[in-house]
C-alpha cells in the first residue's frame, strides 16, 4: 500500500475532514496495539486502514466491511479532482494488490481470525466483521432458519372453512391471489412467519385473523410488541380496531361461537421490546435471555424494520424453544438506527431486479415456496401458488408480502407518490407532482438576494395554522383556570395531545437551518409572533418535548413525545404530559426530564412507527456532502408514508429526485446465510 503521508497523520487528516470519526481512529490505533505492530512495520498502514474502514462501516450501520467493495485506488473515498468540495487532488492512499491478494494478506493478521476463532475480527469470504457482529449475524440466521424449519400442525379439518369465512372472496377479485389469506395459511403452518407490506396493506387485519384461528385451536400466551412506545401504542390501537371490525362481521354472518370466544381472547395490549425483555438499569443486558426465556407461546413483533441486529439476537435468544414468532413490518422503510437491516435482509430473497425506463434498477417481489408449502397453502386456501415454487429455497416458506394498500386508494396522491419513490421511478414522480392532487402540496425553495426563502415562509405559515388548534385548546384552558370558572369544561391532556399529533414537520437531519434544530427555532418564532406561545421561559405552555435518553425510573424512553401543560389539579404548576404505550397519562416535572428537545419538527428516523393526519417534509436547498449521505429513497418513502391525509414538501425537484435515486445498501451477510446457506462468498 502506498500513502502520501505517515498513516497516523492521514488518520488525523481524515478525521478533520469528517471522513472518519474519532472513534474510528482510536479503534484502529487500539487494534494495532493488540496486533503488536507500529509505524516501523511494513504492514502497519494497511492494518490501520482496514481497521478504520471496518469501524467506519459499523458507524454507518453496516454489519461488516465487504472487502471486494473497497475502491483500491481511493479506499477512503476522498473527494479528489475538480469537485468544488474536493479536499485533495489525488487520494492519499492506494492499495496496489488485487482484492484477492488483499484478502489473503489481511487474513494473516493475528487480530483477524477465521469463523470460530476468538479474535477481535473475523474474516469470512470477502466479509470482515467485528467478532461480536459476526456472532450476532450467524446466531440470528441460525435461529431464523431453525424456526422456519419447524412445521406446525395445521391439519384441523375445520381450518379451510374458517379461512374461507374470514377471507370471503370478493366477486371482482375472482382469479386473483388473496395474499392476506395466503399469509395467514403460511403462519398457520410455520413457527416463523414474516408478513410484510406497505402502510395499510392489512398486516394488522391479517394477524388478527391469524391469532383468532390459532386461538380456536389451543390456548396460547401471546405477546404483542413494537420497538418504541409510540409504535406499541399504535399496534394496540390497530389490534383493537381490527377486533372491532371482525366482531361486527362475525356477528353479521352468524359465525360459530368458537370464533367469537377466540376473538375475545386476542390480547390488545402491546409493550415495547425493552419492556418485554426486562431492562436492567445501566446495563446492555436484559432480564430475559437464553438462560431465562420469556414466558410466552407466540411473539408478534410489529415495525420489525426498526429492529437492529443486536436487538434481534437478544429477542431470538430469549424466545423459548417451543415458541412461534411473527414479524410484521414494511421492508421498504428506513432501516434500523443501529447496525443491520434485518427485515430487508429477510425479504431480500424475494426481490426480483428489473430495469425500468430511467435505467435505475428497481425491484419487484416474488414469493418463493417449496413444493410442500405450496401444497399446504393450496389445501388451506384453495389457491394454487405452484407458479411460485422454488426448490432451492426453504426460507421463502415463512414469508408473505402484502402488496395492495387498502388505505391509499389506487388513485390517491400519497399512495401514488410513495409507490413512485419506492420504485425510483423518476418519470412517475414528476407525473404525480404535476397532476396536482389535493393531498399533495409542493413548496419550492426560493431564496432571494437577502437570503430570505419564500418557500420556507409559506411552510412556516402552514405550520402555524396546523399547530394553532392544539395551542388554542391550551389557551382556552388557561382562560378557564385564570378566571376560576369551575363549571366550564376544559380540554383534557389526552385530547390536546391528540390534536397536536394531527400535524408534524419532518426533517432529513438534525443540525442546520433546514434540519430539526433550525426548523424548530423558525416555527417557535412564528408561533410566538402569532401569539400562540410565549416562549420566554424554557418550559413554556404548549412546548412539545421529545425525549432523547431512556430514563427507566421515570418510565420515559428515547423518542417519547409529550407536551408542557398546566396540571389540571394544580394549574399554577406546569408539567410535561406524555401518553404511555398502554394509553395512560404520565406527568413529569419539567426539571426532572431526561435529555430532550423541542418537537415542532422531528427527524424522519424518529417518526418511524407514527402516523399523522398531515405531514410536512423539509429537504435542504443545497445539501452538503455529509447531508447527501442521509438523503435516501427509504428516507423519502418513510416521510411520505407517515402522512394519512396530506403531504407537503419543501424542496427543489433536483434534490427530491436525486434523493429518490439513492438506495440504502447495508453490508451484511445475513441475506446470504438465510437464502443461500453459509456456503456462498
Ligand atoms: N382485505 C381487505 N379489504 C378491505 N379493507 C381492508 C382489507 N384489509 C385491510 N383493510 C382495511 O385497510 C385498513 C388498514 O388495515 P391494517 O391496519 O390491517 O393495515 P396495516 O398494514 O396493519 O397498516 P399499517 O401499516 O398502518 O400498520 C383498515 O381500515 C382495514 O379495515
Amino acid at each position: 500500500m502506498i500513502t502520501t503521508q505517515p498513516m497516523n497523520t492521514l488518520l488525523k487528516k481524515w478525521q478533520d475532514a469528517k471522513l472518519i470519526t474519532a472513534l474510528d481512529r482510536h479503534f484502529a490505533l487500539e487494534l494495532a496495539e493488540i496486533e503488536h505492530i507500529d509505524a516501523a512495520d511494513e504492514c502497519y498502514p494497511l492494518f490501520l486502514l482496514i481497521c478504520t474502514l471496518l469501524s467506519q462501516q459499523l458507524s454507518n450501520q453496516h454489519s461488516c466491511l465487504v472487502l471486494n467493495n473497497i475502491v483500491l485506488d481511493n479506499p477512503m473515498a476522498e473527494d479528489i479532482g475538480t469537485h468544488p468540495f474536493a479536499i485533495a487532488t489525488a487520494s492519499s492512499c492506494q492499495i496496489q494488490q488485487s482484492h484477492t491478494e488483499l484478502i489473503t494478506q489481511i487474513s494473516a493478521f493475528n487480530a483477524i481470525g477465521q469463523p470460530g476463532d476468538n479474535t477481535p475480527m473475523i474474516i469470512e469470504f470477502d466479509r470482515l466483521y467485528l467478532n461480536k457482529y459476526y456472532f450476532f449475524e450467524t446466531q440470528v440466521a441460525q435461529k431464523l432458519l431453525q424456526l422456519t424449519q419447524v412445521n406446525v400442525n395445521a391439519d384441523n379439518p375445520l381450518l379451510p372453512g374458517f379461512l374461507d369465512d374470514l377471507f370471503p372472496q370478493e366477486p371482482h377479485h375472482h382469479g386473483q391471489f388473496d395474499w392476506q389469506k395466503i399469509a395467514t395459511a403460511t403462519a398457520l403452518t410455520k413457527a416463523l412467519a414474516v408478513i410484510t407490506g406497505g402502510p395499510g396493506t392489512g398486516k394488522t387485519t391479517t394477524v388478527t385473523k391469524l391469532l383468532l384461528l390459532l386461538l380456536t385451536q389451543q390456548n396460547m400466551t401471546i405477546r404483542l410488541v413494537a420497538p418504541t412506545g409510540k409504535a406499541a401504542a399504535r399496534l394496540s390501537e390497530s389490534i383493537k380496531a381490527s377486533k372491532n371490525r371482525l366482531r361486527q362481521s362475525l356477528n353479521d354472518n352468524c359465525q360459530p361461537q368458537a370464533l367469537l370466544t377466540a376473538l375475545e381472547a386476542i390480547p390488545e395490549e402491546a409493550a415495547t421490546l425493552h419492556r418485554l425483555l426486562g431492562v436492567i438499569p445501566h446495563s446492555h443486558h436484559f432480564r430475559h435471555n437464553k438462560d431465562n426465556p420469556l414466558r410466552l407461546d407466540l411473539l408478534v413483533i410489529d415495525e420489525a424494520s426498526m429492529v437492529d441486529l443486536p436487538m434481534m439476537y437478544k429477542l431470538l435468544s430469549a424466545l423459548p424453544t417451543h415458541a412461534r414468532l411473527i414479524l410484521l413490518g414494511d421492508q421498504d422503510q428506513l432501516a434500523s438506527v443501529e447496525a443491520g437491516a434485518v427485515l430487508a435482509d429477510i425479504c431480500q430473497g424475494l426481490q426480483v431486479a428489473r430495469p425500468i425506463e430511467n435505467q435505475i434498477d428497481s425491484s419487484s417481489w416474488r414469493m418463493r415456496y417449496s413444493p410442500e408449502q405450496a401444497k399446504h397453502i393450496q389445501r388451506l386456501t384453495q389457491q394454487d401458488v405452484s407458479q411460485f415454487i422454488d426448490n432451492k429455497s426453504l426460507f421463502g416458506d415463512s414469508l408473505c408480502m402484502l402488496m395492495h394498500s387498502h388505505r391509499f386508494k389506487g388513485d390517491a396522491g400519497i399512495g401514488q407518490l410513495a409507490n413512485a419513490v419506492n420504485s425510483t421511478d423518476i418519470a412517475k414522480i414528476r407525473q404525480v407532482w404535476r397532476h396536482g392532487y389535493n393531498e399533495l402540496n409542493w413548496f419550492e425553495h426560493q431564496i432571494n438576494t437577502h437570503q430570505e426563502n419564500s418557500g420556507k415562509q409559506q411552510l412556516l405559515a402552514l405550520s402555524v395554522s396546523a399547530y394553532q388548534p392544539y395551542l388554542q385548546m391550551i389557551q382556552f384552558n388557561q382562560g378557564v383556570f385564570a378566571n376560576n370558572l369551575p363549571n366550564t369544561a376544559i380540554y383534557g391532556a389526552e385530547q390536546i395531545i391528540e390534536q397536536y399529533n394531527q400535524y408534524r414537520m419532518l426533517c432529513a437531519m438534525r443540525a442546520s437551518e433546514y434540519g430539526v434544530e433550525g426548523m424548530n427555532l423558525a416555527i417557535t418564532d412564528s408561533l410566538r409572533q402569532a401569539k400562540l406561545i410565549d416562549s420566554k421561559q424554557e418550559f413554556y405552555l404548549g412546548r412539545p418535548i421529545i425525549i432523547q435518553n431512556n430514563d427507566y425510573n421515570l418510565g420515559l424512553f428515547n423518542g417519547d413525545i409529550g407536551l408542557i401543560l398546566q396540571d389540571q389539579h394544580n394549574p399554577k404548576r406546569l408539567m410535561a404530559h406524555f401518553i404511555q404505550a398502554d394509553g395512560s397519562l404520565l406527568k413529569v416535572l419539567p426539571a426532572r426530564l431526561p435529555k430532550h428537545d423541542t418537537c415542532f419538527a422531528m427527524t424522519v428516523h424518529k417518526s418511524q412507527g407514527s402516523e399523522f393526519d398531515q405531514v410536512s417534509f423539509v429537504l435542504p436547498p443545497r445539501p452538503s456532502i455529509a447531508q447527501w449521505q442521509l438523503l435516501t429513497k427509504e428516507l423519502l418513502y418513510t416521510a411520505i408514508t407517515r402522512a394519512k391525509n396530506h403531504f407537503y414538501c419543501l424542496g427543489s425537484a433536483a434534490v427530491f429526485e436525486r434523493c429518490a435515486k439513492q438506495i440504502t445498501l447495508r453490508s451484511s451477510g445475513l441475506a446470504i446465510r438465510l437464502w443461500d446457506g453459509d456456503t456462498k462468498a
